[in-house]
């Protein structure tokens, strides 16, 4: 004690260990195209990318789904269907389990807009056979694997 004042120990906390996150990613359909948008967020600058984010406590993947798209881009989506899932460990610090989303848009001649432009450097419509560069690493490692989003018909 010094002046009379009474020092309160300080109650520390143990860094907590990091943990996976979830993450829900869409592959918005139009005809032979798909959305995507070059990335401005630190995890993967300059790819291209879907839609979507991380899953808040409580939704469902098409909850999530829906709600990404339409904060990102603006767009409402319809038909979200489960595709699958990947296990991504991005870097030493991000770790990230993706659950992906198929949807097509409710009104095909809404324009996507770029609602989070520190996110993203806009939205675009890409052809499946004819990708931009460089695509954000999970989703390289997906087309390269011969998935598509495309329902089999
Ligand atoms: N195309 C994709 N392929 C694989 N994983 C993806 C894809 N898109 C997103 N993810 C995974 C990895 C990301 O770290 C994670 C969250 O997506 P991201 O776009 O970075 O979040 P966000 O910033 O839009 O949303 P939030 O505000 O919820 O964090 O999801
Ligand atoms: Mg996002």
């Amino acid at each position: 004690m010094e002046n009379g004042v009474q020092q309160t120990p300080a109650t520390t906390t143990p860094p907590s260990p990091p943990i996976p996150k979830v993450g829900v990613a869409v592959f918005l359909l139009k005809g032979s195209k798909v959305l995507l948008g070059k990335r401005l967020s630190a995890v993967g600058h300059s790819t291209f990318a879907l839609p979507g984010g991380h899953l808040e406590f409580g939704e469902s993947f098409e909850e999530c789904a829906t709600r990404e798209v339409k904060e990102e881009t603006g767009l409402i989506i319809d038909k979200t269907e489960y595709l699958t899932v990947t296990n991504n460990v991005i870097s030493e610090k991000v770790h990230t389990v993706c659950v992906f989303i198929r949807a097509v848009p409710a009104d095909v001649n809404q324009k996507p807009e770029t609602l989070e432009p520190e996110k993203c450097a806009g939205w675009d419509w890409y052809e499946w056979n004819n990708l931009p560069k460089p695509l954000f690493g999970p989703l390289e490692d997906m087309v390269r694997s011969g998935f598509s989003p495309f329902p089999t018909t």
